[in-house]
């Protein structure tokens, strides 16, 4: 076998010049030799053509000596090829591949060979192209209870309102079919509304108020004054006395406001003669209920001890 040097330098032999070899070709299916005349003037049309069509179709003894066509050489390995050998039994540094059987792996003397090989299904053939595993495995529980390989995955029904907006996180999921049919039928002769709002009479808007509130003062008395709890509870609305609420602290007349009052009358009346701020803010903390009755305020809630003797403030 010659050295693998040999066989790299052919391969980095130059390419021969296509077109040189094609008129090679047509040279060699010419079957009547040309004559002087026709040669000569192929000479002189192109005489590196003619020359290199000769040398190749016809080579004779002296141009193969000639070497004007690069041959291989062989040349002394630069670089000592490396060789190993899986067989440690054998001696040689040069293995003889032809006589030599393929080397296999892992090698006859290391310790993976001695390991047991992993367990293979009995139902399929061993090969190396095998596809991954299937999910589920072909023998698992979750495979025997599909009734069908090809069965698609159940569908999840997406929750829309009626408006086609997402259902909104904390509000009451959508029925499912075994509910709705427990579920009483819907209402739909008269839909009540589940706010406590009242219908006003008119002229008694918000706006209305608003326009009101803003036009004179509301409280009913002359100045602040110092309400005391005794004067708060007899200012409940009844028996002709204005009704007088404690929001905070400050107290108000909210007797003119009654009429005007979204959630009704009766539930306005509710914190007379009292402190409301609970209740309010139980119902509508986001009401700015200071803007609203600025007109209204009486004055500021003192102690008993506090308000004897002073009816008003200074
Ligand atoms: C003087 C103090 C108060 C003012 C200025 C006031 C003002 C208002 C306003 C502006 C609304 C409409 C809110 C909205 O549309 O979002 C409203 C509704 C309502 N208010 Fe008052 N309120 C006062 C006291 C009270 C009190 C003490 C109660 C209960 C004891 C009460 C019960 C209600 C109710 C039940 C509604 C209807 C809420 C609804 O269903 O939309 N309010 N109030």
């Amino acid at each position: 076998h010659p050295p693998n040097t040999w066989r790299i330098s052919w391969m980095l032999l130059p390419p021969p010049d296509s077109k040189n070899v094609n008129q090679t070709l047509q040279g060699l299916d010419e079957k009547e030799p040309r004559t002087k005349d026709d040669q000569g003037k192929s000479e002189e049309k192109d005489p590196i053509k003619n020359e290199t069509e000769v040398k190749i179709a016809q080579p004779t003894e002296e141009e193969s000596d000639d070497q004007k066509t690069p041959q291989a050489t062989p040349a002394a390995p630069s670089i000592a090829v490396p060789s190993f050998n899986l067989d440690s039994t054998a001696t040689s540094s040069e293995p003889d591949t032809a006589s030599m059987p393929p080397p296999s792996f892992p090698a006859a003397n290391s310790p993976q060979r001695a390991m047991p090989p992993p367990p293979k299904p009995a139902s399929k053939p061993a090969s190396s192209l095998m596809p991954p595993p299937s999910f589920p495995a072909p023998n698992s529980a979750q495979r025997a209870s599909q009734a069908s390989s090809l069965m698609p995955p159940p569908s999840r029904p997406t929750p829309r309102s009626s408006l086609g907006v997402p259902a909104v996180p904390g509000r009451a999921p959508p029925l499912s079919a075994a509910a709705q049919a427990r579920a009483p039928p819907p209402r739909i002769d008269t839909p009540k509304s589940s706010s406590s709002k009242v219908k006003l009479a008119p002229g008694f808007s918000p706006l209305d108020w608003a326009s009101l509130a803003a036009s004179k003062n509301l409280s009913n008395v002359s100045s602040f004054t110092r309400v005391t709890p005794s004067m708060l509870a007899a200012k409940n609305g009844r028996k002709g006395n204005d009704a007088w609420s404690v929001y905070n602290g400050k107290v108000y007349n909210i007797t003119p406001y009654a009429p005007f009052h979204p959630g009704g009358k009766g539930e306005l009346l509710r914190a007379a003669g009292k402190d409301g701020t609970k209740l309010f803010m139980e119902v509508h903390p986001w009401v700015n209920w200071e803007g609203m009755l600025n007109s209204c305020m009486v004055g500021v809630m003192v102690s008993e001890s506090e308000g004897e003797g002073l009816d008003e403030m200074d």
